[in-house]
């Protein structure tokens, strides 16, 4: 049977995938019962959709398999927001969701990453920020004239939909509301929703940021308490050169870019199954690589992604075992891992002595 100190030794030397970092800094405690041992690793990012292939990969690479057991446990710590601007009460971390330009799904990628969330296992929430064109409501199924519940005449309760709280303008509003909104009222509106929603207990919080890199974006990107950012684009040269502007607004109020997806990828013919790169190729990649940011992952232009978010029926509920959903989990666990392995959070990256002890059974 190999002594604690061997099994921590070789965790130390294995790499976690989803971060780039050593298990050696998640072990969080080592109990000997009898003739085997109980490790409980700390990743800090959820990953319930992977965790059985994780526990055996980890197994097999250590060896010694029979002689431990292994618990995952994901802890998501609330990290730095810019400027160390007042987290929101209930929300561990905001994560923004900004496109320099309209169009190239934004909505639909913030919808199904949050729940793509859920299903590995975070307590999520959406803020629709997209105030000239709210379609979160409409994307998540929500009934026409959907209203919060209000508490002590002061908080907003979010309403749910498939273990979202989500909160939207189109709630609040009817669709004779005339949305010619200065900037000001705009961002005023805003963070009145934000701050006066009773959040609970939230792990993330997606906000659909409105497109462009205009005043009402760098505002918001000034006065809500963010974790990170994430840019949607396609391929395209001018969604890029608009994403380039969305990387460059981030930078300037030191919020960081979490990674760059990348909509509408591919096309992929129902008919044939024939991939073809109509917006181009590669295109993310070259803006990360420029920017020094990842590439969380790609997405195709798929037409079940279009129907379903019309129907209000986001692929990642409607459609669990397709390709496109496992993409949406991928880049999810990636966004969760990355933000984890964050440079410079005070409760992130911190080297934890993990404790060893006896089982008193
Ligand atoms: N990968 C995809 N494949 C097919 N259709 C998609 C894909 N992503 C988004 N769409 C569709 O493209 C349209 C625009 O998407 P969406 O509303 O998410 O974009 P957006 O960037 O949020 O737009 P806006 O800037 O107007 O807020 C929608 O009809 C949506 O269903």
């Amino acid at each position: 049977m190999p002594t604690p100190q061997q099994l921590l030794a070789k965790l130390a030397q294995l790499e976690d995938q989803n971060t780039g970092h050593s298990y050696g800094e998640n072990v969080w405690e080592i109990v000997q019962n009898q003739d085997t041992f109980n490790i409980t690793l700390t990743l800090g990012y959820p990953c319930e959709e992977q965790k059985s292939d994780l526990i055996s990969r980890i197994k097999t690479e250590v060896g010694d398999d029979t002689s431990f057991d292994l618990n995952l446990v994901a802890d998501i710590a609330s990290h730095k927001t810019q400027g160390n601007l007042p987290g929101l009460k209930g929300v561990k971390n905001v994560i923004a969701v900004a496109s320099g330009k309209g169009g190239v799904g934004k909505s639909t990628t913030t919808v199904n990453l949050a729940l793509a969330m859920v299903k590995e296992g975070a307590k999520v929430g959406i803020l629709d920020a997209d105030i000239y064109g709210p379609s979160q409501g409409m994307m998540m199924g929500f009934a026409d004239g959907t209203r919060p519940q209000v508490r002590d005449e002061k908080f907003f309760i979010a309403p749910k939909a498939h273990g979202v709280q989500v909160m939207s303008m189109a709630f609040l509003t009817t669709q004779d509301t005339p949305m010619a909104w200065r900037g000001p009222m705009v961002t005023g509106a805003l963070m009145q929703i934000l701050n006066q929603t009773a959040w609970e207990d939230l792990d993330y919080l997606f906000i659909d940021m409105p497109p462009g890199t205009g005043d009402i974006q760098l505002t918001l990107a000034q006065k809500v308490p963010v974790a990170g950012s994430i840019i949607v684009t396609t391929p395209q040269d001018i969604a890029l050169l608009d994403a380039r502007r969305g990387i460059e607004m981030f930078n300037k109020v030191k919020i960081p870019v979490l990674g760059v997806v990348e909509n509408m990828s591919t096309h992929i013919c129902s008919n044939c199954g024939h991939q073809e790169a109509i917006f181009g190729d590669e295109g993310g990649a070259g803006l990360a690589q420029e920017f020094d940011v990842c590439v969380l992952g790609k997405l195709p232009l798929s037409m079940s992604i279009r129907q379903l978010s019309d129907e209000g029926k986001p692929i990642v509920v409607a459609s669990p075992e397709s390709d496109v959903t496992n993409s949406y989990q991928s880049i999810a666990r990636k966004l969760g891992a990355t933000l984890a392995s964050q440079q410079g959070d005070e409760d992130s990256g911190a080297f934890v002595m993990p404790t060893i002890s006896m089982s008193d059974d």
